[in-house]
């Protein structure tokens, strides 16, 4: 029989260069979001596990630190390789434990893998400073120097993107990893580490510990070996890191939730605004943090918009991601696809129009129908909660001022879109907006090069671009005595 994933899954937790089991031979089951059945197993790793692990790093530290970044961005290049050879297994694999549609997994695995060629060139321009001293005896100046040792907790939304992110920051700076993948995808940070041992990783360098993540926090957080802990998922989750993370004083990076506006002018192209908007919203099955999750629409385009929005929702198939013709998957559980039904049914009750398919032609029990909520008002729970599912609120707004102060509040500041092809709208747009991220005319923002992140309560620090690195380096101020005068 063929392998469709080509040898790249795995079983067991990869830790300090070995492929293990837990202790007590604990295990956790993942399942086809698609089908409910079981695709294979991972060790549940216990707290010794993971001290385990987190030695292994610190071992693996000193050499790693010490090696040239030429060195470090050539192994980089070596997994970016093999990423891209392996896309279709990569892709596979990861529509099987998550979900999502084949296509979006294979932009996926091309998205992850660019971290890891963005972060190789980056690898070589972690440039100090010569600071003009203020006596003629001294040299002063500055170099950047790994943190230590990085552990990161990414979520099962975009299940290698969120690593590569990361991890290829991280070595790169010249500090080693610890990943806690999500329990819910854990064979794609599996089939990773397959290919960092083929690229030159060395024992510790690169650790995937999987397993519960509140587990692998406290261990983490409790060992002030481990210099930082970047993590990706919710803001609750976030809050209760970064208390953690205080006792012993990490650099902490949240890549936490969003509540991303998606605003359309009166002068913005409809076609435009309307494919943008079913992208920004449906991709991922709307489980993405950066997700359109309320849309604002002038009154004078309104009622054409929700026409065209919602006939083109009701043309996008829905059911499993390997059937090319399906552009919406599954949901993680049957937890998110009850959280859509009562953030609809919540709508409902308070007077909005629920318009699309009827929830009885879903194609099982982890599918939600796409649904559009009209008439959305700020009493409703999609105005305030992050929705990650398929469900678009719409309202109309009549001027910029009103709708920019309903897209600014929120308790979140990730990403927000707004569709118009006035200049001066569009400067004000982009200064009125507290977000940390605004796409204009496009909902398509993301890449290696950008600097990825949110204000107020939707994280803190940057990934990606230069700013991304810098979340694993720190400055180290030097002053040299006894220079002699001229
Ligand atoms: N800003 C971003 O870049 C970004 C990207 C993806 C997802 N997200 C956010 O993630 C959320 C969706 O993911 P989720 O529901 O799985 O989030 P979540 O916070 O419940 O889980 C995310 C990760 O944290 C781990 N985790 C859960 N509880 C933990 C704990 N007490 N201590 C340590 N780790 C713990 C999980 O195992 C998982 O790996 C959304 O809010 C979304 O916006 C943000
Ligand atoms: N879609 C985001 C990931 C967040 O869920 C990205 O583009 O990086």
């Amino acid at each position: 029989m063929t392998d469709e994933f080509a040898g790249l899954m795995r079983e067991r937790a990869y830790v300090g260069g070995d492929w293990v089991d837990a202790g007590s031979e604990a295990r956790q089951a993942v399942d086809d979001p698609a089908t409910e059945q079981t695709i294979g197993h991972v060790p549940d790793l216990a707290a010794a596990d993971i001290d385990a692990a987190i030695d292994a790093a610190v071992n693996a530290f000193a050499d790693w630190r010490d090696t040239s970044p030429l060195e470090r961005a050539d192994t980089l290049l070596a997994w970016y390789r093999g990423m891209t050879e392996h896309r279709e297994a990569l892709a596979r694999l990861m529509t099987r434990e998550q979900g999502k549609p084949l296509a979006e997994a294979r932009g996926e695995v091309d998205y992850a893998a660019s971290f890891f060629r963005w972060f190789a060139e980056q690898a070589r321009r972690a440039d100090g400073e010569t600071i003009p001293a203020d006596r003629p005896d001294v040299a002063l100046g500055t170099v950047q120097e790994p943190v230590g040792v990085a552990a990161v907790i990414t979520p099962w939304n975009f299940p290698l993107a969120m690593i590569t992110r990361k991890v290829g920051a991280a070595l790169a700076a010249g500090c080693t990893t610890l990943v806690n993948p999500a329990t819910q995808t854990p064979f794609s940070a599996l089939a990773l580490a397959v290919l960092a041992e083929r690229a030159g990783l060395n024992r510790g360098e690169f650790n995937v510990v999987t397993g519960s993540g509140k587990r692998f926090a406290e261990r983490v957080c409790a060992d002030d070996r481990v210099r930082a802990l970047s993590f990706t998922g919710s803001t609750p989750v976030g809050r209760e890191l970064l208390r953690q993370s205080a006792d012993t004083v990490k650099r902490t990076a949240m890549e936490l939730g969003g509540n991303a506006p998606f605003i359309i002018c009166d002068d913005a192209d409809l076609d435009e605004a309307v494919e943008g908007a079913l992208a920004a919203k449906f991709q991922t099955s709307g489980q993405d943090c950066v997700a359109a999750n309320r849309l604002y629409v002038h009154r004078s385009l309104y009622a054409d918009f929700v026409e065209r929005f919602t006939a083109r929702m009701n043309d996008m198939a829905v059911g499993n991601g390997f059937d090319e013709n399906n552009a919406i998957g599954p949901l993680i559980n049957r937890d998110a696809v009850d959280k859509a039904r009562s953030l609809v049914d919540d709508a409902r009750d308070k007077g909005a129009r629920i318009l699309g398919r009827d929830q009885s032609e879903a194609p099982g029990p982890r599918f939600f129908m796409p649904t559009v909520i009209a008439d959305f008002t700020p009493g409703m729970r999609v105005a305030g909660e992050e929705s990650f599912a398929p469900v678009a609120p719409i309202c109309a707004f009549d001027d910029d001022d009103a709708v920019i102060a309903a897209a600014n509040d929120t308790i979140y500041g990730l990403a927000a879109y707004v569709y118009t092809h006035r200049d001066a709208r569009i400067r004000k747009f982009m200064r009125r907006l507290e977000y940390g991220m605004v796409g204009v005319n496009t909902m398509d923002i993301t890449g290696a090069q950008v600097p990825f992140g949110g204000v107020k309560q939707s994280g803190l620090g940057r990934e990606g671009a230069d700013a991304g690195m810098q979340e694993y380096l720190e400055t180290k101020y030097y002053c040299v005595g006894g220079v002699p005068s001229r």
